[in-house]
């Protein structure tokens, strides 16, 4: 049999109603994660090219009647599921060796990845995931499900980062509306009392206890019954024993959700409707999603501040002091509730684009020209020891606002003439402004949303919004980092151009279009010959390589950044004095 780890292609045998036979094929990648049974895998189709996750599992730990049995009904159940906030089953097939589950990707791994990063989540965060578990969790009651094994570890998040609730392997679907299940399942931590009783059956409510374990894991950074050892975790359980730490603040709203939630008698919690029209969804408003600079780090209080109901006119600022104004195109725009279908009043980001006649008059006398001017592509691509983050394509716009990038992270950036910066995260929901009081004074940034920023800086986010639009790459690495990497200055030569980046990283494109990256983080040097073979280099020994090409270029690279380090202010374009 083959080894899951060997196997690079996988192959489906498709046999036509004609008999004919066909084999569909997929390319197997990195392995996502192992559960219990499977191991996950990333997969493209070789036909259609789209990306999944495949879930295989060894035919031989399957061969217990009761193993298959559970997998055919975890199948069953699954792909007769559609929803948004559910992990999409897309397919199902098997061979000689293993069983092949392809479902949607998730490439933000699950809640319980996240929370292990960050310790503890907002009530921000809080509010926006728990109303997509809510949503996924109306749905699967309507059709029936009780899904019996809510956990962190069990709700994906997507590359948008929206909530996909996963893993049917416990779940079950009801003949009628009053039966009970009798069998004993779920998760330690998360599992119902009534389960653990046993004696009148379990029914939709053990999901409800489970969003009420998943709510205070999220807010306090651990289950609330959790001990050293399932018996004791279960007698706590049963006498409902758990408390809130002092050391955390939460507000007096979730705590009242969590304390209506974890009840013994299940008849006594709420439904879903009355947790979703609970105060703790109510006292401020909720984004439809997080940025996934909060995969790493809480989200901004600035960020945060969009979402209060009455902000107070008290200007915020971060790092250095930085007045936030009001937009005048701030929204109010009317958002439907997920949850309750209704309209409700909400301010969410929003990464549109709504110009007013100003802004497009504006936008109409650079746009044509700029887009008109080509811009320029990195031929370097990821690897081990090059950086992470580097611009992939660029355009030289100084004749008129500044220079325009797009970077390998999908982040997009201006540095304008007049030496601010601005850098928009991979979505385009938020972005991050630097700026000096005077030129003596040190560079301070703040972030705003992209539907709420100052009325001053519309000229700025049209442009950014413009570049951001005409940029486009492909092949995003993931990367987590505040404040975002930028530009933080450039110079243009008659034979290059050079950028030196917030990450410590010097990215040189010649007029040749050889490139190097110098990194000094790490101490090395990448060097992209003008065919895009790539070689790296200790950063202290490259001069005495015996690649002429390349110390040529170093040697140009070391002068100009000292030019560039003696005229700290301005980036220009040195081509017109040489
Ligand atoms: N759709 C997906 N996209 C990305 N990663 C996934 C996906 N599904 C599963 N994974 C990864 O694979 C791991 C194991 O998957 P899963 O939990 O479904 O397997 P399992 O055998 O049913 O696990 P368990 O024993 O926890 O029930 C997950 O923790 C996750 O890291």
């Amino acid at each position: 049999m083959a080894r899951q780890e060997d196997m690079q292609i996988i192959e489906e045998k498709v046999t036509k109603s004609n008999g004919e036979v066909l084999y569909k094929r997929y390319s197997k990648g990195r392995l996502l994660g192992k559960g219990g049974f499977a191991s996950v895998y990333e997969i493209i189709s070789q036909d259609s090219k789209v990306l999944s996750a495949v879930k295989m599992m060894d035919k031989s730990a399957l061969t217990k009647g009761r193993a298959r049995q559970k997998l055919m009904s975890e199948v069953k159940i699954h792909k007769s599921l559609s929803h948004t906030n559910i992990v999409k089953f897309e397919h199902f097939f098997e061979d000689n060796d293993y069983v092949y589950i392809i479902l949607e990707i998730c490439t933000n791994q699950t809640l319980s990845d996240l929370l292990r990063r960050r310790k503890r989540l907002t009530e921000l965060e809080i509010q926006c995931y728990l109303l997509q578990v809510l949503s996924a969790l109306k749905y699967l009651h309507s059709h029936r499900v009780i899904h019996r094994d809510i956990k962190l570890g069990n709700i994906f998040l997507s590359d948008k980062m929206e909530i996909k609730m996963g893993d049917f392997g416990l779940a079950t679907k009801l003949e009628f509306d009053g039966e009970r299940k009798r069998t004993i399942c779920g998760t330690p931590n998360y599992i119902a009392p009534e389960i653990l009783d046993g004696r009148f059956g379990h029914s939709y409510e053990v999901d409800i206890w489970s969003f009420g374990v998943l709510m205070y894991t999220m807010l306090i950074g651990k289950p609330p019954f959790e001990t050293s050892d399932v018996k004791t975790t279960y007698r706590r359980i049963r006498m409902n024993a758990y408390s809130f730490p002092e050391s955390v603040q939460i507000s007096a709203e979730s705590k009242d959700l969590i304390e209506r939630i974890l009840i013994i008698d299940p008849t006594a919690r709420p439904s879903l409707t009355e947790i979703g029209q609970h105060g703790f969804f109510a006292k401020n408003l909720i984004p439809k999603l997080m940025p996934t600079s909060t995969l790493a780090v809480p989200p901004t209080p600035v960020y945060m501040r969009q979402f209060e109901k009455n902000p107070s006119l008290r200007p915020l600022s971060r790092g250095r002091d930085i007045s936030v104004g009001k937009s005048p195109r701030s929204n109010s725009h009317k958002d439907t509730d997920r949850s309750t279908g209704k309209k409700n009043e909400s301010n969410r980001p929003t990464s549109r684009e709504r110009a007013s006649s100003r802004d497009k008059a504006y936008s109409g006398s650079h746009s044509g020209s700029a887009t008109k001017k080509n811009a320029t592509a990195s031929n370097y691509i990821l690897t081990t020891e090059g950086p992470k983050i580097w611009i992939k394509k660029w355009v030289d716009y100084s004749a008129k606002y500044g220079v325009g990038y797009a970077l390998s992270n999908g982040c997009t950036g201006v540095y304008f003439n007049d030496t601010t910066k601005i850098i928009s995260d991979r979505d385009g929901t938020i972005f991050q402004y630097f700026s000096r009081r005077d030129r003596s004074a040190e560079e301070t940034f703040v972030e705003y949303s992209l539907g709420n920023f100052p009325a001053e800086m519309q000229k700025k986010v049209t442009l950014l919004m413009h570049f951001r639009k005409h940029l486009t790459i492909e092949d995003l690495v993931e990367t987590y980092e505040n404040p975002l990497t930028h530009v933080k200055k450039w110079i243009s030569t008659s034979h290059a151009m050079i950028f030196r980046l917030s990450n410590k990283v010097v990215q040189v494109h010649f007029t040749d279009k050889s490139e190097l990256m110098l990194c000094s983080t790490n101490k090395i040097v990448v060097y992209v010959n003008k065919n895009g073979e790539i070689s790296t280099y200790a950063l202290a020994t490259a001069m005495e390589n015996n690649n002429k090409e390349m110390t040529k270029r170093l040697k140009y690279t070391k002068e100009i950044l000292t030019t560039m380090l003696q005229n700290p202010a301005q980036s220009r374009n040195l081509a017109k004095n040489e």
